[in-house]
């Protein structure tokens, strides 16, 4: 059962650690969120759905607190990000790894530097540790032998793995991955698919991803959330999901080119604009 038509706004979980309550985003005047409210459950693979410019990566961003909202709550691991100090953010990005689409990997370094850099950027500790750290995560993703390597020398799978090994330097406690499978072929999908698997059950890591590919997310993810409008409009088992029914799961995962989010942006009347006077 999915809890896609019941309640599409409410989360199964009473062990939230991320809360959003009333999330209201306007850019240019333009409102992106409106009033979102979302719980994403501790230890869980929450996965992010909906249409192109939905506001996914935006949220996500919130999360971090990189930018802010208009209005309403968003509480991580119990914290009101809005309200946390410079230093108290900088805590929380601490905890909070991030994987980008284009693994965003610095070009000049080696694999070893590059998984080293928020070590060396944020702490001081000695050689002899980072060393141990570095090695430790890339032993994790599969790459410890690669460490010399440079960015230009890795496949697309390989470099968005040493961004995973990156993304985890801290131990955190949340990642947070932005279409982590576009590009990849399938043994590369299939290797960060578990990936993200094993490091969500091994470390405990609460993980939230932002994809479009629900084959993927089937195989990985606990439930899924579609956003659109500015709202959570299902919410379920992702492997249920797609036939709750509903007319946005409908349009979304059929492909369907128009239903609750329209083929037609938004426009005045066709008869006027031609000068032939209003349509009926
Ligand atoms: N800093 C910003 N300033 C102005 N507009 C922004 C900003 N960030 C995002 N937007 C706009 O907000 C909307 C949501 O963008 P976002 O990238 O979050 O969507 P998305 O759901 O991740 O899209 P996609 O699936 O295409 O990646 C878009 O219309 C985007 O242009």
């Amino acid at each position: 059962m999915t809890d896609a038509i019941a309640s599409p706004d409410s989360a199964p979980t009473g062990d939230a650690l991320v809360r959003v309550r009333g999330l209201t985003t306007r850019f240019s005047g333009r409102t992106v969120f409106d009033g979102l409210d979302l719980d994403i459950p501790r230890g869980k693979i929450t996965a992010i759905m909906g249409p192109s410019g939905t506001g996914k990566t935006t949220l996500l961003k919130h999360i971090t607190g990189q930018t802010p909202a208009d209005a309403g709550e968003l509480l991580v691991d119990g914290e009101d990000v809005a309200k946390l100090s410079r230093e108290g953010l900088f805590k929380l990005r601490e905890r909070v790894g991030y994987l980008f689409q284009n693994s965003a990997l610095l070009t000049d370094f080696d694999v070893f530097e590059n998984v080293a850099f928020p070590l060396r950027q944020h702490t001081r500790l000695p050689e002899e540790l980072i060393r141990d750290i570095v090695l430790n995560k890339l032993q994790a993703v599969g790459l410890r032998g690669a460490s010399r390597l440079m960015p230009s020398e890795l496949s697309g799978g390989m470099a968005r793995r040493v961004a995973l090994a990156r993304a985890i330097v801290f131990d955190p406690m949340l990642i947070l991955y932005d279409e982590p499978f576009v590009g990849l072929d399938p043994i590369a999908l299939n290797q960060v698919l578990k990936l993200i698997r094993t490091l969500n059950e091994t470390l405990g890591i609460t993980s939230v991803l932002v994809a479009h590919e629900l084959a993927a997310i089937q195989q990985i993810a606990d439930r899924v959330v579609l956003i659109a409008n500015g709202k959570v409009v299902a919410s379920g088992d992702p492997k249920e999901i797609a036939n709750d029914g509903s007319p946005w799961t409908r349009q979304f995962f059929g492909g369907e080119p128009d239903g609750p989010v329209p083929f037609h942006y938004p426009a005045g009347d066709y008869a006027a604009e031609l000068g032939l006077g209003e349509t009926a």
